[in-house]
Protein backbone atom coordinates (compact mmCIF):
# COMPACT_ATOMS: atom_id res chain seq x y z
CA UNK A 1 0.00 0.00 0.00
CA UNK A 2 1.68 2.87 -1.03
CA UNK A 3 2.39 5.93 1.51
CA UNK A 4 0.98 8.34 -0.82
CA UNK A 5 -2.34 8.84 -1.41
CA UNK A 6 -3.52 9.76 -5.45
CA UNK A 7 -4.82 13.05 -5.77
CA UNK A 8 -6.24 15.29 -8.56
CA UNK A 9 -5.49 19.64 -7.33
CA UNK A 10 -2.14 21.24 -6.53
CA UNK A 11 -1.71 23.81 -4.23
CA UNK A 12 1.23 26.13 -4.07
CA UNK A 13 2.23 28.23 -1.57
CA UNK A 14 4.29 30.86 -3.19
CA UNK A 15 7.21 32.39 -1.03
CA UNK A 16 10.01 29.74 -0.66
CA UNK A 17 8.22 27.63 -3.26
CA UNK A 18 7.20 29.50 -6.66
CA UNK A 19 9.30 33.04 -5.77
CA UNK A 20 12.38 32.75 -4.16
CA UNK A 21 11.63 35.54 -1.93
CA UNK A 22 12.70 34.14 1.36
CA UNK A 23 16.01 35.69 0.74
CA UNK A 24 14.61 39.16 0.16
CA UNK A 25 12.25 38.67 3.16
CA UNK A 26 15.20 37.92 5.23
CA UNK A 27 17.30 41.11 3.98
CA UNK A 28 13.87 43.52 4.91
CA UNK A 29 14.10 42.11 7.90
CA UNK A 30 17.16 42.74 9.08
CA UNK A 31 17.12 46.05 7.73
CA UNK A 32 14.66 47.09 9.62
CA UNK A 33 15.45 45.25 13.28
CA UNK A 34 19.27 46.30 12.24
CA UNK A 35 18.33 49.94 12.96
CA UNK A 36 18.53 48.94 16.42
CA UNK A 37 20.75 47.24 17.01
CA UNK A 38 19.10 43.45 16.72
CA UNK A 39 19.16 40.77 14.36
CA UNK A 40 16.44 38.85 12.76
CA UNK A 41 17.33 35.29 13.70
CA UNK A 42 16.62 32.07 11.73
CA UNK A 43 14.13 31.15 14.44
CA UNK A 44 12.44 34.64 14.40
CA UNK A 45 11.91 34.13 10.66
CA UNK A 46 10.96 30.22 11.34
CA UNK A 47 8.25 31.66 13.32
CA UNK A 48 7.42 34.32 11.63
CA UNK A 49 6.93 32.84 7.49
CA UNK A 50 3.39 32.01 6.39
CA UNK A 51 2.10 34.13 8.98
CA UNK A 52 -0.16 37.29 9.02
CA UNK A 53 2.27 40.33 8.21
CA UNK A 54 0.72 42.20 11.64
CA UNK A 55 1.33 38.96 13.15
CA UNK A 56 4.23 38.98 12.88
CA UNK A 57 5.36 41.95 13.17
CA UNK A 58 4.03 41.71 16.86
CA UNK A 59 6.11 39.01 17.36
CA UNK A 60 8.88 40.30 16.59
CA UNK A 61 8.36 43.39 18.07
CA UNK A 62 8.09 41.45 21.40
CA UNK A 63 11.06 39.14 21.01
CA UNK A 64 13.76 41.97 20.17
CA UNK A 65 11.87 44.52 22.25
CA UNK A 66 11.97 46.85 19.40
CA UNK A 67 10.31 50.37 20.16
CA UNK A 68 7.43 50.87 17.96
CA UNK A 69 3.70 49.43 17.10
CA UNK A 70 2.98 46.70 14.91
CA UNK A 71 1.34 49.28 12.60
CA UNK A 72 4.79 51.13 12.39
CA UNK A 73 6.50 48.00 11.38
CA UNK A 74 4.43 47.19 8.96
CA UNK A 75 4.17 50.72 7.02
CA UNK A 76 8.65 50.67 7.97
CA UNK A 77 8.53 46.60 6.28
CA UNK A 78 6.60 47.59 3.63
CA UNK A 79 8.85 50.66 2.46
CA UNK A 80 11.26 47.18 2.48
CA UNK A 81 9.37 45.38 0.33
CA UNK A 82 9.00 48.47 -2.37
CA UNK A 83 12.54 48.27 -2.41
CA UNK A 84 13.35 44.81 -2.47
CA UNK A 85 10.95 43.03 -3.73
CA UNK A 86 10.64 44.64 -7.15
CA UNK A 87 12.89 41.94 -9.15
CA UNK A 88 11.43 38.35 -7.98
CA UNK A 89 12.94 35.63 -9.81
CA UNK A 90 11.22 32.35 -10.37
CA UNK A 91 12.54 28.88 -9.09
CA UNK A 92 13.47 27.38 -12.19
CA UNK A 93 12.35 23.49 -11.27
CA UNK A 94 8.82 25.79 -9.95
CA UNK A 95 8.78 26.58 -13.35
CA UNK A 96 9.41 23.37 -15.32
CA UNK A 97 6.46 21.94 -12.88
CA UNK A 98 4.02 24.42 -13.19
CA UNK A 99 4.32 24.27 -16.86
CA UNK A 100 4.39 20.31 -17.05
CA UNK A 101 0.91 20.27 -14.58
CA UNK A 102 -0.46 23.19 -16.39
CA UNK A 103 -0.23 21.27 -20.27
CA UNK A 104 -1.44 18.08 -18.56
CA UNK A 105 -4.82 19.77 -17.73
CA UNK A 106 -3.75 18.93 -13.71
CA UNK A 107 -5.62 21.84 -11.59
CA UNK A 108 -3.54 24.14 -9.53
CA UNK A 109 -3.93 27.11 -7.66
CA UNK A 110 -1.81 29.51 -5.43
CA UNK A 111 -2.62 30.22 -1.70
CA UNK A 112 0.06 32.69 -0.21
CA UNK A 113 -0.35 34.69 3.10
CA UNK A 114 0.74 38.11 1.28
CA UNK A 115 -1.65 40.72 1.00
CA UNK A 116 -2.73 41.22 -2.47
CA UNK A 117 -0.81 44.12 -2.86
CA UNK A 118 2.38 42.17 -1.86
CA UNK A 119 1.11 39.57 -4.56
CA UNK A 120 1.34 42.40 -6.84
CA UNK A 121 4.39 44.02 -5.97
CA UNK A 122 6.02 40.35 -6.00
CA UNK A 123 4.58 38.78 -9.48
CA UNK A 124 4.33 42.55 -11.55
CA UNK A 125 7.64 40.75 -13.63
CA UNK A 126 5.68 37.25 -14.02
CA UNK A 127 1.89 37.93 -15.06
CA UNK A 128 1.84 35.26 -17.99
CA UNK A 129 3.01 32.53 -15.57
CA UNK A 130 0.33 33.32 -12.83
CA UNK A 131 -1.82 32.98 -15.18
CA UNK A 132 -1.34 29.37 -15.57
CA UNK A 133 -3.12 29.21 -12.27
CA UNK A 134 -6.84 28.64 -11.89
CA UNK A 135 -7.08 30.89 -8.61
CA UNK A 136 -4.70 33.17 -6.44
CA UNK A 137 -6.06 33.27 -2.82
CA UNK A 138 -3.97 36.47 -1.10
CA UNK A 139 -4.52 35.46 2.72
CA UNK A 140 -3.11 38.46 3.89
CA UNK A 141 -6.53 39.95 2.60
CA UNK A 142 -9.13 37.54 1.72
CA UNK A 143 -12.13 38.05 3.38
CA UNK A 144 -13.01 34.39 3.99
CA UNK A 145 -9.11 33.50 4.97
CA UNK A 146 -10.02 34.19 8.91
CA UNK A 147 -6.65 32.70 10.41
CA UNK A 148 -3.40 32.96 9.12
CA UNK A 149 -0.89 29.64 8.70
CA UNK A 150 -0.30 27.26 10.65
CA UNK A 151 -4.56 27.67 10.49
CA UNK A 152 -6.05 25.14 7.49
CA UNK A 153 -8.52 28.21 6.32
CA UNK A 154 -6.36 29.08 3.24
CA UNK A 155 -6.06 25.71 1.73
CA UNK A 156 -9.59 24.94 2.52
CA UNK A 157 -10.83 27.94 0.88
CA UNK A 158 -7.89 27.46 -2.43
CA UNK A 159 -9.71 24.75 -2.65
CA UNK A 160 -13.29 25.30 -2.50
CA UNK A 161 -12.71 28.03 -5.18
CA UNK A 162 -11.99 25.36 -7.97
CA UNK A 163 -15.07 24.65 -10.21
CA UNK A 164 -14.95 21.01 -8.80
CA UNK A 165 -14.37 21.68 -5.36
CA UNK A 166 -12.47 18.77 -4.48
CA UNK A 167 -11.94 16.92 -1.03
CA UNK A 168 -9.11 17.72 0.98
CA UNK A 169 -7.72 14.27 0.51
CA UNK A 170 -7.55 14.65 -3.22
CA UNK A 171 -5.04 17.98 -3.11
CA UNK A 172 -1.34 18.09 -2.46
CA UNK A 173 -0.12 20.87 -1.21
CA UNK A 174 3.51 22.26 -1.49
CA UNK A 175 5.13 24.57 1.35
CA UNK A 176 8.37 25.69 2.08
CA UNK A 177 7.55 26.60 5.68
CA UNK A 178 6.63 24.77 9.01
CA UNK A 179 3.74 27.15 9.59
CA UNK A 180 2.61 26.21 5.88
CA UNK A 181 3.17 22.30 6.33
CA UNK A 182 1.45 22.33 10.07
CA UNK A 183 -1.89 24.19 7.52
CA UNK A 184 -2.25 21.98 5.16
CA UNK A 185 -2.38 19.06 7.57
CA UNK A 186 -4.88 20.50 9.26
CA UNK A 187 -6.92 20.42 6.41
CA UNK A 188 -6.64 17.07 5.60
CA UNK A 189 -4.13 17.57 2.68
CA UNK A 190 -0.72 15.70 1.90
CA UNK A 191 2.24 18.63 1.80
CA UNK A 192 5.55 18.10 -0.26
CA UNK A 193 7.83 20.28 1.67
CA UNK A 194 10.94 22.27 0.00
CA UNK A 195 12.17 23.59 2.67
CA UNK A 196 15.07 26.25 3.49
CA UNK A 197 18.44 24.98 5.00
CA UNK A 198 17.81 26.50 8.11
CA UNK A 199 14.83 24.38 8.71
CA UNK A 200 15.71 22.06 11.49
CA UNK A 201 15.39 18.08 10.74
CA UNK A 202 12.14 17.88 13.70
CA UNK A 203 10.48 21.31 11.91
CA UNK A 204 10.66 18.62 8.34
CA UNK A 205 9.39 15.22 9.69
CA UNK A 206 5.68 16.47 9.55
CA UNK A 207 5.38 16.58 5.48
CA UNK A 208 4.23 13.59 3.64
CA UNK A 209 7.47 14.17 1.42
CA UNK A 210 10.75 16.52 1.36
CA UNK A 211 12.36 17.09 -1.75
CA UNK A 212 15.57 19.99 -2.30
CA UNK A 213 13.44 20.98 -5.62
CA UNK A 214 9.95 21.02 -7.05
CA UNK A 215 10.91 19.25 -10.36
CA UNK A 216 12.27 15.98 -8.18
CA UNK A 217 8.62 15.43 -6.77
CA UNK A 218 7.83 11.76 -7.48
CA UNK A 219 4.48 12.77 -9.12
CA UNK A 220 3.56 9.58 -10.60
CA UNK A 221 3.48 8.64 -6.86
CA UNK A 222 0.93 10.83 -6.57
CA UNK A 223 -1.32 9.85 -9.61
CA UNK A 224 0.19 12.58 -11.48
CA UNK A 225 1.66 12.54 -14.87
CA UNK A 226 5.51 12.29 -14.24
CA UNK A 227 7.61 14.75 -15.22
CA UNK A 228 10.65 12.58 -16.78
O1 LIG B 1 11.23 35.80 6.94
C1 LIG B 1 10.04 35.91 6.67
N1 LIG B 1 9.53 35.48 5.50
C2 LIG B 1 8.20 35.61 5.16
C3 LIG B 1 7.35 36.21 6.06
C4 LIG B 1 5.89 36.39 5.75
O2 LIG B 1 5.38 35.17 5.20
C5 LIG B 1 4.68 35.46 3.98
C6 LIG B 1 4.95 34.34 3.01
O3 LIG B 1 4.29 33.24 3.52
P1 LIG B 1 3.81 32.11 2.48
O4 LIG B 1 5.08 31.63 1.78
O5 LIG B 1 3.17 31.07 3.35
O6 LIG B 1 2.85 32.78 1.56
C7 LIG B 1 5.23 36.76 3.45
O7 LIG B 1 4.22 37.44 2.75
C8 LIG B 1 5.65 37.50 4.72
O8 LIG B 1 4.57 38.32 5.16
C9 LIG B 1 7.85 36.66 7.29
O9 LIG B 1 7.08 37.20 8.10
N2 LIG B 1 9.18 36.48 7.58
MG1 LIG C 1 6.32 30.08 1.79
Amino acid sequence: MSKYKQISHVIFDMDGVLLDTEPLYTKAFQNLVGRHGKTFTFDLKLKSMGSHRLEAAKMIIEELDLPMTPVEFDTLIEEQYQLLMNDTEIFPGAKKLVHHLSSNKIPISVATSSSIDSFELKTKKHKEFFKLFDHVVCGGTDPEVKQGKPSPDIFLISASRFPDAPKPEKCLVVEDSPNGVQAAISAGMQVVMIPDHYVPEERRRDATLVVSSLDLIPLEKFGLPSLK
